[in-house]
């Protein structure tokens, strides 16, 4: 039975869970049944509680195949954004004065009813990304956590409004923390609900208003988040939910002068032209949050338990077919171990199961759409191309059984120079490189020597060695000897989540105790005492 906040389902699945519960799948099943009747739809943006019609739409098909559509979206422009931005400024002042209690209240009713709604938004998931069953239902779980989670850390520091030393009888002193206004919440497709919600509930909880804008290929999920933000009497205004273009939303609330910040979770590249952009056009510095994307590594050392090391690679490197930001993309071998330790990988990733992501068992789903096997193809042509091997894998297809869906096979790669491309870039498709290293030293320097880091991993049963690694790896999120996930499977208080140099521009984890703190300001508030 779960322990934690009020959850009412008998087991909790985390990305690091393998559920055994029977009633799950047959609840999970009825659920996609129901949300495959209602594919396809027309879907409206939602602005102060209103539905929005654009002048285009554009239609999203599942990356499942092609004979699932998703529905049709708006494809907001300009004058949907503004007024958005203009709804949101409106209720601006009511919400950022209602009490933090009332605020919390609200966050927990929404994650009350992400929980009520849990299996029809895991099928959304699946649906829309093409993401596995248990994958979905982590994700769901995983929003539902981070909403309760933000509500315990505004209880745990009564509101952030702290009476700070008095040095007069006179004089009162207090430290309080404050919203900033209308915050934009842009997220990507490939945790279609909770990056999305848990950045809108944190900007909500501490009292700023919201216009979220989705993933064009994802939109579903939050398009329902909206809904539900809405229905839990959140006030109107405070909650919205703009589809359409990225780069489009991304000039206008750069422009615009009504936005006071942001949070961009998303590639690199966007998220770099974004900060810029909005930089650029402000006119004085205003918070922007990016969680961006990385190159994971994961050091298996001499001293490792090949089997934890197999099973974590296989899945931080496979799972969701290497659509994570915490992918295990890049694997240092210690030199003695190489070879046992590749035969071990190679066959058991060639058991891999990939197909529908809807069946019960799949491992690894299609991929996202047809750039993501683009990529995955360059990638591997280039390996050969300089020279390197593929061990396992290779292959890309567009599926039959799945009408129209991209599969890549799980892929594994090694011989090529540490500053390839595939080595350095990230990819987003299931393809690791395995490279060597000699003692404990060089495998951490080959670790870091790359400009994200977001998350990393060690194998070893040596306790000085991971101590070593806990010192000196320059990664925001490091997990060792975690045979569930080598770097993937954060959790909400268990592992705040966030990058450091390329990845990330907060240092301050989502999940963690500390990153509300980037959705608010202080204010010193100095009053006679009575
Ligand atoms: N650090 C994290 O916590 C984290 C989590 C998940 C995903 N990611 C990263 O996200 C990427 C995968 O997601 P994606 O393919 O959807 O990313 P993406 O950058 O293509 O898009 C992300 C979001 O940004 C929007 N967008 C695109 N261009 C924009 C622009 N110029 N201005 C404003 N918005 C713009 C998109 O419409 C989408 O909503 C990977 O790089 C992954 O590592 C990071
Ligand atoms: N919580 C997930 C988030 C991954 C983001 O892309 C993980 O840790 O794997």
């Amino acid at each position: 039975m779960i322990h934690r906040g009020n959850w009412i389902l008998e087991e909790q699945i985390m990305y690091t869970s393998r559920p055994g519960d029977p009633g799950i799948d047959r609840k999970y099943e009825e659920a996609l049944i129901e949300a495959e009747t209602h594919m396809g739809q027309v879907h409206p943006a939602r602005v102060a509680g209103e539905e929005i019609h654009a002048r285009e739409t554009f239609t999203v098909w599942s990356p499942i195949g092609k004979t699932l559509k998703t529905g049709v979206f708006q494809q907001c422009g300009m004058a949907e954004t503004e007024a958005a931005i203009l709804a949101a400024n409106e209720t601006y002042d009511d919400w950022s004065h209602t009490p933090w209690e009332t605020r919390c209240a609200f966050i927990d009713e929404a994650a009350d009813r992400l929980e009520e709604e849990y299996y029809h938004l895991a099928a959304l998931i699946t649906l829309e990304c093409a993401k596995t069953r248990n994958e979905s239902l982590a994700e769901v779980g995983e929003a539902v956590a981070l909403l309760r989670y933000h509500s315990t850390v505004i209880r745990d520091n009564d509101g952030f409004l702290r009476s700070m030393p008095a040095d007069t009888e006179t004089d009162r002193y207090e430290s309080v923390m404050r919203p900033f206004g209308a915050w934009a919440v842009i997220s990507p497709f490939n945790f279609p609900l909770v990056l999305g919600a848990g950045a809108a509930a944190a900007a909500l909880i501490t009292g700023n208003t919201v216009i979220m804008k989705p993933a064009s290929a994802t939109p579903l999920s939050m398009l329902t988040f909206c809904r539900i933000l809405e229905d839990v009497g959140i006030p109107t205004g405070a909650a919205n939910c703009i589809t359409g273009s990225g780069l489009a939303f991304g000039k206008a609330v750069s422009q615009s002068p009504g936005i006071a910040g942001l949070t961009f979770t998303g590639s690199r590249d966007a998220g770099t032209w974004l900060r810029q952009e909005f930089t650029t056009h402000q006119p004085y510095p205003k918070p922007v949050i990016l969680e961006l994307g990385s190159k994971n590594p994961c050091i298996v050392t001499a001293q490792a338990d090949l089997k934890k090391a197999v099973e974590g690679v296989i899945r931080g490197a496979f799972g969701f077919s290497g659509q994570k930001c915490s992918a295990t993309s890049r694997v240092y071998i210690e030199q003695p171990i190489f070879h046992t330790f590749v035969e071990m990988l190679t066959d058991q990733a060639a058991r891999c199961t990939f197909g529908d992501p809807r069946q019960k068992g799949i491992f690894m789903g299609p991929l996202i759409d047809s750039a993501a096997k683009e990529r995955f193809d360059a990638a591997v042509a280039s390996v050969s191309a300089a020279g390197g091997y593929i061990l396992l894998g290779g292959r890309s297809f567009y599926g039959t059984e799945t009408q129209g869906a991209y599969f890549a096979e799980p892929t594994i790669v090694t011989g090529i120079p540490h500053d390839h491309p595939v080595m350095k870039n990230e990819l987003f498709v299931p393809l690791v490189a395995l490279a060597t290293f000699t003692g404990i030293e060089e495998g951490i320097r080959l670790a870091n020597d790359t400009e994200f880091g977001l998350t990393a991993g060690i194998f070893s049963e040596k306790p000085e060695e991971v101590e070593e690694f806990f010192s000196h790896i320059r990664f925001g999120v490091c997990y060792a000897n975690r045979k569930d996930g080598a770097t993937t499977g954060g959790w909400p208080e268990y592992q705040s989540f966030g990058g450091w140099k390329g990845s990330g521009s907060t240092g301050r984890g989502v999940g963690g105790p500390y990153y509300l703190l980037s959705y608010m300001r202080e204010q010193a508030q100095t009053r006679l005492a009575k």
